[in-house]
C-alpha cells in the first residue's frame, strides 16, 4: 500500500471515530466543509508563494500539505485515490487512443 492509500484510510478512520481528541483531521470534519475548503484555499496559495519564492523543500511542504487537505475532502465526498488514479488513466489511454 502506498503513502497515499495509507493517509487516506487514516482519514478515513478520523472521520468514522470524530471523537479522536488531539486528531487535527477530526478537528476538520467536525468543522464541517466550508473549513476544509477554506483551508485548500489557504494551503493552495501558499504552494504558489513557496513555488515564487524559489525554495523546493517549502514547496515539498506546501505540496505536501496541500494534498491532505485534498486527501481530506475527497473522503468528505466518498472519493478514493484509485477514483483519481482511474480519472488519471482514463485520459492518457484517451491521448493515446486519439479518435479517427
Ligand atoms: N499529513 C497530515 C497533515 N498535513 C498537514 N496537516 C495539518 O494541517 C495544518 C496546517 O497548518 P495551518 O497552520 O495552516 O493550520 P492550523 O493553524 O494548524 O489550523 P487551522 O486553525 O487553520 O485549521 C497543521 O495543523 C498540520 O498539522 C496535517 N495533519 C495531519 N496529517 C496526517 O494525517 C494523519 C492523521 O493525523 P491526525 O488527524 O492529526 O491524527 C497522520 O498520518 C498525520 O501525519
Amino acid at each position: 500500500m502506498d503513502i497515499i492509500e495509507e493517509l487516506y484510510g487514516v482519514i478515513q478512520s478520523r472521520r468514522e471515530n470524530n471523537q479522536d481528541s488531539g486528531s487535527y483531521t477530526a478537528y476538520l470534519f467536525e468543522q464541517g466543509e466550508d473549513k476544509i475548503l477554506k483551508k485548500i484555499g489557504e494551503e493552495a496559495a501558499e504552494v504558489i508563494i513557496a513555488a515564487k519564492n524559489g525554495s523546493g523543500k517549502a514547496l515539498t511542504g506546501e505540496v505536501a500539505d496541500l494534498v491532505y487537505h485534498l486527501l481530506v475532502l475527497m473522503a468528505w465526498h466518498g472519493i478514493a485515490p484509485s477514483d483519481v488514479r482511474g480519472e488519471l488513466s482514463a485520459r492518457r489511454n484517451k491521448k493515446k487512443n486519439p479518435p479517427l
